[in-house]
């Protein structure tokens, strides 16, 4: 008989898109809810969340709303490059692991390039070299730098590694895509303004995730590179990302960056996996993979735990990246969620 606690779970640690909608969006998602307005993004709702992003980033940028992560990440790097080009990307990026060759099927058969980095970042060596190493017309040319902020190994770019990474990509003729599923979570944990880490840094276009910020669905597509959006709005259409009830897309971002719990829910998730870090570091025989630096936190178990943990009620993945426990907290994520789950972790490495 294991010691671990038996109780009904409320949260979960698998992911931030388990949580469900913040107070802020889903209160933004009701005021819209009133009578009719013009479809397909042509309403007053869109139009004033496209301006607050803009406001957010102090820059002209074109914006798009789509309904997920993966939409967002593979139509805003088909506009970047040609098929006949590549992508270079971590080995651990979710374009390459977790969405279903997406970026390749939307670019008609852009060839992704894997570059390793210490903990989920991109080493720049790597990249240079995998832009250097053949210059010949056999090998799919180079075109795009695709990095992801936070990392899905949760650790972060600092702003002096993304201005690096940006004159990079510039003297190697590469363009920047930035996968911001958890970019509040960034700007959070930075504490920096969110230019810093995008177009001042070099950022072409930044997917950023309202998702797993605490809306029920869509991400922002935001090009600081306008040329570069050009006719976006057919590629949205076509691959069925352009939706008519826009309005409810946009309005919870107007609810999210007019209240700033874009940036207080995204610190909330942030503080709760320091909270779970600290309570894992003092259970012997749980090791921390890598520096807990956004939401998340990865922990090595002790065999057998993690089947322990999923026999209780447990939900995290194991599939991340190079493999240990993910960890996920989000806006919804409580002191009482901890506790349950580091004293089941607990009892569970005690038996
Ligand atoms: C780093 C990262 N990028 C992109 C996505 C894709 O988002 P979606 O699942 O909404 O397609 C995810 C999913 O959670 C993610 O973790
Ligand atoms: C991995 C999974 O696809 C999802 N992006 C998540 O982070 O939970």
């Amino acid at each position: 008989m294991n010691n671990c606690t038996t109780t009904e779970r409320r949260n979960q640690f698998a992911s931030d898109n388990y949580a469900g909608i913040c107070p802020e969006a889903w209160q933004a998602m009701e005021e819209a809810n009133r009578g009719y307005a013009c479809s397909y993004g042509d309403d007053t709702w869109t139009e004033r969340a496209c301006r607050l992003l803009r406001d957010t980033f102090e820059t002209d940028c074109e914006v798009f709303f789509v309904f997920n992560g993966t939409a967002a990440n593979s139509l805003a790097l088909a506009s970047l490059c040609q098929s006949y080009h590549s992508i270079i990307c971590h080995e651990t990026s979710h374009i390459e692991t977790d969405e279903c060759g997406a970026a390749e099927f939307f670019s008609n058969g852009t060839k992704i390039l894997l570059v390793p980095g210490p903990h989920g970042k991109v080493d720049p060596d790597a990249v240079e070299h995998t832009v250097k190493r053949r210059l010949d017309i056999h090998y799919p040319k180079p075109k795009v730098l695709s990095i992801t902020q936070a990392t899905e190994l949760g650790t972060l770019y600092s702003v002096d590694e993304l201005r690096e990474l940006g004159h990079l990509a510039r003297r190697l003729d590469l363009r920047v895509h930035m996968d911001g599923a958890r970019f509040a979570n960034a700007v959070a944990a930075l504490g920096v303004h969110p230019s810093e880490i995008t177009w001042k840094a070099g950022v072409d276009v930044l997917c950023f995730g309202g998702t797993k910020n605490g809306m029920a669905v869509g991400e922002a597509v935001v090009f600081f590179n306008r040329e570069l959006a050009r006719e976006f709005d057919y590629r949205c259409k076509q691959a069925g990302q352009l939706a008519s009830k826009m309005r409810f897309l946009a309005a919870p971002w107007i609810g999210m960056l007019e209240s700033g719990a874009w940036l207080t829910r995204s610190a909330h998730a942030n503080a709760c996996a320091a909270k779970l870090e600290a309570r894992l570091r003092d259970i012997p025989g749980v090791g921390i993979r890598f520096p807990r630096q956004a939401n998340s936190v990865f922990a090595d178990l002790p065999p057998g735990v993690v089947d322990a943990l999923h026999g209780l009620g447990w939900h995290f993945y194991t599939f991340i990246g190079s493999g240990g426990a993910r960890f996920m907290c989000s806006w919804e994520t409580s002191d009482q969620d901890i506790d349950l789950l580091a004293t089941d972790i607990a009892g569970c490495c005690n038996r």
